[in-house]
């Protein structure tokens, strides 16, 4: 058997709609691994995600997560994957601790293990006080961290994030990040896109920039900033050189 060296791994990634919008992308994270994604606006950050998601089928290349092959076998590569969007999508006539148990249903989980899960997860989330209000009242950012839990409750090894901190107050980004950060330190990979660059620079082990769906930079801080020939430049700057020949051409 193949040693099975990274979380994910994508290869010749293609999706095309009037023009391309991802193209042939190459991208491997490793186990274990915080990997941030940016890029500007249209850059192909979200379509790549859905297609690593399995919500959007690729016009060609591969899909790799684990070693599972999440084009051939979807379902494997899903009890594997969390995906959490900006536009959260959870069922408004139940409370937060009923969305938590019926999702951990969906997956199999034992009902007291299931229960446990969602009171702690409920708890990291500060969504305690409203564990037992119905989510039909609730604001955008306690969607979010609702949507966030729901994401987390079969504990998936690799965590995919488009966009989780927006609309997120402060305290509740810290709790969303403070989460994400305890889950990689049990082991879960992240990869997470971000327009909050300082997000990516206090959080991702490792960067990569994509434009016109192309990886054009990867790398951590560090080999950024001396790629870019940028000293202790902040992310900002780093991202906004690489990102100019690009947005001049577009
Ligand atoms: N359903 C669609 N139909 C047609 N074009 C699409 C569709 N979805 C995305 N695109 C186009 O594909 C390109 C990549 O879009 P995508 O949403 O992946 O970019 P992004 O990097 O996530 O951007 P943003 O930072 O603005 O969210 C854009 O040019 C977009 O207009």
């Amino acid at each position: 058997m193949t040693p099975i060296t990274s979380a994910l791994s994508v290869q010749g990634l293609t999706k095309c709609y009037d023009r391309p919008a991802v193209d042939e992308l190459d991208l491997t994270i490793h186990g274990g691994e915080f990997y941030s994604l940016l890029g500007p606006n249209g850059a192909g950050k979200t379509t790549t995600l859905r297609m690593v998601a399995g919500l959007l089928k690729p016009d060609a290349g591969a899909i790799s997560i684990f070693g599972v092959d999440a084009l051939a076998d979807p379902v494997a590569a899903k009890r594997m994957t969390a995906w959490v969007s900006d536009e959260p999508m959870i069922y408004d006539k139940l409370t937060p601790i009923e969305y938590l148990e019926f999702v951990a249903g969906l997956w199999g989980i034992e009902t007291s293990t299931a229960e446990a899960r969602a009171l702690e997860l409920c708890s990291w989330l500060g969504l305690g006080p409203h564990a037992q209000d119905r989510c039909e009242g609730f604001s955008k950012g306690m969607r979010q961290k609702v949507a966030l839990a729901g994401a987390l409750v079969h504990e998936p090894r690799l965590i995919i994030l488009d966009e989780p901190l927006t609309g997120l107050d402060a305290r509740s980004a810290r709790l969303v990040k403070d989460v994400l950060a305890e889950r990689v330190r049990n082991g879960a990979t992240v990869i997470m896109t971000t327009h909050i660059l300082e997000v990516a620079e206090r959080m991702a082990e490792r960067i990569g920039v994509i434009a016109h769906g192309r990886l054009i930079a990867e790398g951590t801080l560090a080999e950024l900033r001396l790629k870019a020939g940028r000293g202790e430049s902040s992310l900002e700057d780093i991202f906004l050189d690489i990102t100019e020949e690009t947005s001049a051409a577009a």
